[in-house]
């Protein structure tokens, strides 16, 4: 681990002794720059699609209620080593940060999630594939080698489908299941309605679908050979607004990994996560894409984390921009936080390179916040490292 002194400090991610030896960084620094950045090479549709939102009020809530959780650095503590690890489902984490799963990024690079697994495997950040990805699950396994995988899953209407999707991913060296909650159906997201675009209609983000035997014995024709037919097809079965609590015991028979439920925000769904024998849970709004108004996803976090922290895993995302942040949402109580939109700007903007240094910049700054706030380990964190008393 290089630890070399800067005035910066001497953490390990070097992302400023880079800057200081006179190299240029290739992105914006500022988030709001590296989006800008991306709305210039991206196709508006496809830019929209990702920086927007339903309506965009819990988007706009998701960043500014983080300012209700202000840090209170302490002084005089020594921390010349600082440790970010922690620990989820039992297993030691380099960092508390992951990638969330982001649907379809061929309309951000055409390398997707091939990009975004090597950058996650050169980091060491673990990501989680969505299931509406642009590379079927197991290509992009192997482009992550040993660096752990999660595998999220929208649940569909089949449950043969369900279980043919959640073994593939078993096999393939995925070490957890996300099924995400929050999305049984699209909401209303105007910048999308809009342009009329939607990119799953045009046979994109479908490649786990498309080489599955399950979703293709429901097809006449090779998906290749008839789009218009595999769109339909998919478009049946994608999602289950039918599902109930009863329903997760067909996923835990269907697999011996964990399963980690995202979108839970009330504190009464994360005790009935725990009655149905679930891993652990991810505090997420969807970053503000599903239901516009909704609580901020950092409001609801003390309340879940008090009701099953001492049980299982918790998650959270919506909103993570900078290390700040993540100490806030560690100090509240999760074990780790999932990002999303910063790095699909940096895919955007250069591919692999893109997304590793949007990473390495975070863990900078979660490094140097850690060590600014008096602490030196990120795991040791408690609600004492904030000032404030909403929670
Ligand atoms: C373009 C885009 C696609 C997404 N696709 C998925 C997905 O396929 N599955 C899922 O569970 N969440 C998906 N999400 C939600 C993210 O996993 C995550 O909850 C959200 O992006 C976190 O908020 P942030 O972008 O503010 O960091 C998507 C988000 C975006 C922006
Ligand atoms: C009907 C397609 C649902 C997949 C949506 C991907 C996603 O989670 C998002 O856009 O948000």
């Amino acid at each position: 681990m290089d630890r070399t002194n800067t005035p910066y400090g001497n953490h390990q991610f070097g992302i400023y002794s880079a800057g200081l030896k006179g190299e240029l960084p290739i992105l914006p620094l500022r988030y709001e720059d590296l989006e800008a950045r991306a709305r210039e090479v991206l196709d508006p549709a496809a830019y929209w699609y990702v920086a927007g939102g339903a309506g965009e009020a819990s988007m706009a809530a998701n960043r500014h209620s983080f300012d209700r959780y202000p840090l209170f650095p302490r002084m005089l503590t020594d921390v010349s080593e600082r440790d970010l690890s922690t620990t989820v489902l039992g297993k030691k984490h380099a960092t508390p940060l992951m990638l969330a799963p982001l649907g379809v990024q061929e309309i951000l690079h055409p390398d997707a999630e091939l990009a975004v697994a090597r950058a996650a495997a050169d980091v060491g950040v673990p990501m989680t594939l969505s299931t509406v990805s642009s590379y079927p699950m197991e290509q992009v396994k192997s482009e992550l080698g040993d660096t752990t995988g999660w595998y999220q899953l929208y649940w569909p209407n089949d449950d043969e489908l369900a279980t043919s999707l959640v073994q593939r991913a078993e096999k393939a060296g995925y070490e957890a299941i996300v099924i995400t909650l929050d999305t049984k159906m699209l909401a209303w997201r105007e910048r999308d309605l809009e342009g009329a675009y939607l990119p799953f209609l045009q046979g994109k983000g479908l490649a786990n679908y498309t080489s599955d035997p399950v979703f293709c014995a429901g097809l006449d024709k090779a998906p290749d050979e008839d789009v218009v037919a595999t769109v339909k097809h998919w478009s049946q079965v994608y999602a289950s607004p039918e599902r109930s609590w009863s329903d997760l015991a067909k996923l835990r028979a269907a697999t011996n990994l964990p399963l980690i439920l995202k979108g839970v925000l009330h504190p009464e769904d994360a005790l009935a996560a725990r009655r149905a024998g679930m891993d652990g849970v991810i505090v997420s709004n969807h970053g503000g894409r599903q239901v516009d108004g909704s609580i901020a996803a950092i409001d609801a976090l003390a309340g879940v984390v008090d009701a099953v922290g001492d049980h299982m895993s918790v998650l959270f995302d919506s909103g993570i921009r900078r290390g700040a942040d993540v100490l806030k949402a560690v100090a509240l109580g999760a074990d780790a936080v999932l990002v999303g939109r910063p790095f699909a700007w940096g895919l955007a903007c250069a591919g692999e390179q893109g997304v590793a240094e949007v990473l390495r910049r975070l863990l900078a700054d979660i490094d140097l916040t850690l060590a600014l706030t008096g602490h030196d380990r990120i795991d040791r964190l408690t609600r004492a490292a904030l000032a404030s008393t909403r929670y």
